[in-house]
């Protein structure tokens, strides 16, 4: 099953009125490849998600950066899963690095997260990926391992999932994952998935890329097999984000 190019812009806490309508207006004026092939999702802060969703042209859709666990109720500041399907917003972004290393997100409530996100009809970019730190001490793999399988093992099915690796390293560093230590990670993820889940599951599911992807080293990252997409900080505010959408064209024409 081939598996669709996937191009998210995660705004994280950036954005005023002002900025989101004149992103939002330089995205509705660009011409991009089709939906056929690529999808691209953009995940502005909460209180922007109406607006956004609102003058976002209709083959992009929108992704909220996080929700409650579980149920709502009274958990003050929290936004739940059940409110982002009651306004329409089909995806949400979890378990970003961000989350995990300054909100101290464990990998069991991050899959409890996912799960419950999942069970409520909502399509999950969850995102995994090693510090400096443990890539230096060559453990990079075993905490991408175990951060997916504490999501494995907690649902039930995958096509509505997208895997982000994110190496902590290269996120708002300008310090990018070459292609080759890209691919490397995102085979060792899919074989994972092979070993762990199943060979369906391994095949079809989609391995995006994020941290530092820029309009110049997007096409170069594409260009790897494994590497299904990019998940996309600081240059989704920018006008480039749009050379990145248009990176999907490497897997069509090589
Ligand atoms: O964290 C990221 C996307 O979720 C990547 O951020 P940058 O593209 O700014 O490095």
């Amino acid at each position: 099953m081939a598996r669709k190019f996937f191009v998210g812009g995660n705004w994280k806490c950036n954005g005023t009125v002002e900025e989101v309508k004149k992103i939002v207006t330089t995205l509705s004026e660009a011409e991009v490849p089709s939906e056929d092939v690529v999808e691209v999702v953009i995940s502005p802060p909460f209180v922007f998600l109406p607006l956004v969703k609102t003058l976002l042209r209709p083959d992009f859709s929108v992704a909220a950066q996080n929700c409650w666990v579980r149920k709502g109720g009274a958990f003050t500041g929290e936004v739940s899963a059940e409110m982002l399907v009651n306004l329409g917003i089909p995806w949400v972004i979890l378990g970003h690095s961000e989350r995990r290393l300054l909100l101290n997100e464990s990998n069991d409530f991050v899959g409890d997260k996912v799960a419950y996100a999942l069970s409520q009809g909502l399509k999950v970019i969850a995102c995994v990926g090693e510090t400096l730190e443990q890539r230096e001490s060559g453990a990079t793999m075993a905490v991408v391992a175990a951060q997916t399988k504490a999501i494995a093992e907690r649902i039930p099915h995958w096509p509505n999932i997208v895997l982000a690796y994110e190496p902590v390293w290269a996120i708002g560093t300008g310090k990018v994952a070459t292609p080759t230590q890209a691919q490397e990670v995102h085979t060792e993820i899919r074989k994972w998935l092979h070993v762990n889940v199943s060979a369906e599951v391994a095949a079809s599911t989609r391995i995006i890329y994020g941290g530092s992807v820029n309009g110049a080293n997007c096409k170069e990252l594409a260009a790897q097999p494994d590497v299904d997409g990019f998940l996309v900080g600081g240059a989704s505010l920018k006008p480039e984000f749009i050379d990145i959408i248009k990176s999907a064209t490497v897997k069509t024409t090589g």
